[in-house]
């Protein structure tokens, strides 16, 4: 009976809130503060969608970078959110074996079961290892390096001029999704097609069938357990898109499998010396003498590791990249500084010229204040917010919080760059300088307070490439083009699993006369 009076008050309580927020178009507070019977911190989440994020980083500045949300009851939704150094830093380092995924995830990202993402212990060690090899490669970053350049010279550059010329907007995060979906389908899979920049802009089913399964991953990890199991079950809303997603996937998939096994039967006994190889086929390949616990004759592990990768490469680099471009816009005086670098350090070409003017390898690296700027744009606006785990045992955090065996931890990537207390009080301001000693070079930052490629033994694979594809195409617009945003647009984070800007970034271009 008691129960029964607190949902009503619950209730009533909630309504008068929402009736609140609808009449006076603001929220009566600010973040997460109550916790409500039966429904737990959910009311508060539903009234703050809008702006989830800012009040989760405003409520971690109020509680020393910790706090625990509570999901309704028996719903197992509960999870510690932190942005603490110190937490992260014991989680993803000093305490790692105790943290893993966990099965919830696994089964969260079912899609990708026998993918490194997925994997905890012996596995993951395992196929960490693999997969290290595979991308450190000689072979894969040739292939990354000469797929990157053509892909700004065949697919960007068309693209940015046939813009320009027509003087029409251009969303600027789609044009950087389709290049790093294609980029990274060439590095993964060898394959070449299709593709999905070019002046039509044409609809990928693969592409489509690729963020419906990301859209999905997502909706599971903030939707209680059993809701989302149900839907899949019987086969609705969005578990229905997922499921054909990946009957579009595994179509598509088993002929880029095909096309590998192929070719590797071809040039079985030809040439040793591999020039360049992707991904896939270095799965293929793998020696299983020496990576017992991998399945290489298994179509599921090469399907799994493809999409995986395509995950891991395709908008996390793209996301950056318009989070980037659109700083710089917002930052004039930055664009001038890293334009003069460019200019003092690399030979001019004019745009989507045959031959490069510059040595990746040699010149790239040379461009601090574009690296500053690159990691400036991913403290403020990391690709991937956040991320998930579950201790093993309980254990207790450096701050003191007590975590109990299965239960779930949030590392908040995205509260962690805009802390005051972590970043000082200009945190929110975008200052590549930070980044920079009074000599200019790269200042040392610890990777527990800047988190954007993941610290500890699970760190990034790829942020080499990463950098250095953002890098490549950085310099090619700002030395050929000037972005102009397009007015009335609204920029804010949408909320996924990557970081992208929630209603596009629609801009006009202009090539810039070549002095
Ligand atoms: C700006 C670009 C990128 C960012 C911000 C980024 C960020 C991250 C983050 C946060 C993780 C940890 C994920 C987790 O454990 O849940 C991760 C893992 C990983 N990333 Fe990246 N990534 C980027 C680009 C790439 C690229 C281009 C590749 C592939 C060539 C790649 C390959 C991987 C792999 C294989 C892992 C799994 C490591 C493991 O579980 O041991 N990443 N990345």
């Amino acid at each position: 009976m008691a129960s029964i009076s607190l949902i009503g008050v619950s209730i009533t309580i909630i309504c008068l809130l929402i009736l609140h927020r609808f009449l006076f178009k603001k929220p009566l507070y600010r973040f997460f503060r109550i916790s409500w019977p039966v429904l737990g911190m959910v009311p508060d989440l539903f009234l703050m969608l809008h702006r989830i994020y800012d009040s989760i980083v405003e409520r971690l500045e109020s509680t020393e970078l910790t706090f625990l949300f509570k999901g309704p009851w028996f719903a197992g939704m509960d999870m510690l959110i932190t942005a603490d150094p110190a937490n992260i830093h014991y989680i993803l380092n000093s305490n790692f074996s105790n943290f893993v995924k966990g099965s919830e995830f696994i089964e969260v990202f079912d899609a990708f079961e026998c993918a490194l993402l997925t994997k905890d212990s012996v596995a993951w060690k395992t196929q960490r290892k693999a997969t290290q090899v595979m991308i450190n490669h000689q072979g894969f970053q040739r292939l990354s390096m000469s797929t990157i350049r053509s892909k700004v010279k065949d697919g960007l550059v068309p693209v940015l001029n046939h813009i320009a010329e027509e003087g029409t907007t251009v969303d600027l995060q789609d044009v950087f999704r389709r290049f790093t979906f294609d980029t990274s389908l060439v590095t993964i899979t060898g394959c070449d097609d299709p593709r999905s920049l070019s002046i039509e802009m044409p609809e990928v089913e693969s592409a489509k069938a690729f963020d419906d399964i990301v859209e999905g991953v997502f909706y599971r990890h903030v939707k209680p357990r059993l809701l989302w199991k149900l839907q899949k079950l019987i086969g609705v809303g969005i578990e229905k898109k997922m499921t054909e997603a990946g009957a579009v996937f595994d179509r598509v998939c088993a002929k880029y499998v095909s096309a590998r096994k192929e070719e590797i039967k071809r040039s079985q006994g030809i040439n040793s010396s591999v020039e360049s190889e992707d991904l896939l086929t270095s799965h293929i390949k793998l020696d299983t003498t020496k990576y017992q616990l991998l399945d290489p004759i298994n179509d599921k592990f090469l399907r799994d590791n493809v999409l995986a990768l395509l995950l891991a490469g395709r908008d996390t680099t793209a996301s950056a990249l318009t989070w980037f471009f659109w700083l710089l816009s917002e930052n004039p005086n930055v664009m001038t500084k890293i334009r003069q670098e460019i200019d003092k350090i690399l030979p001019r070409s004019s745009s989507g010229q045959e031959k490069p003017s510059y040595d990746p390898m040699e010149h790239l690296n040379k461009l601090v204040y574009l690296h500053a700027a690159l990691c400036e744009t991913m403290r403020l606006y990391p690709p991937v917010p956040l991320e998930r785990v579950s201790p093993l045992e309980s254990d207790v955090l450096p701050s003191g919080h007590k975590v109990e065996a299965n239960s779930k931890i949030l590392i908040f990537i995205y509260a962690v760059g805009k802390m005051r207390t972590i970043w000082g009080e200009d945190a929110l301001e975008f200052k590549p300088e930070r980044w920079n000693s009074e000599t200019g070079e790269l200042r040392h930052v610890p990777a527990f307070k800047f988190l954007a490629f993941n610290a500890g033994p699970r760190v990034c694979l790829g942020k080499h490439i990463a950098m250095m594809l953002m890098k490549i195409v950085a310099v090619e617009i700002l030395q050929n083009y000037d972005i102009k945003v397009a007015k009335g647009q609204k920029f804010e984070p949408n909320t996924s699993l990557f970081l992208r800007m929630k209603h596009g970034f629609k801009v006009t271009i202009n090539k810039r006369c070549s002095s």
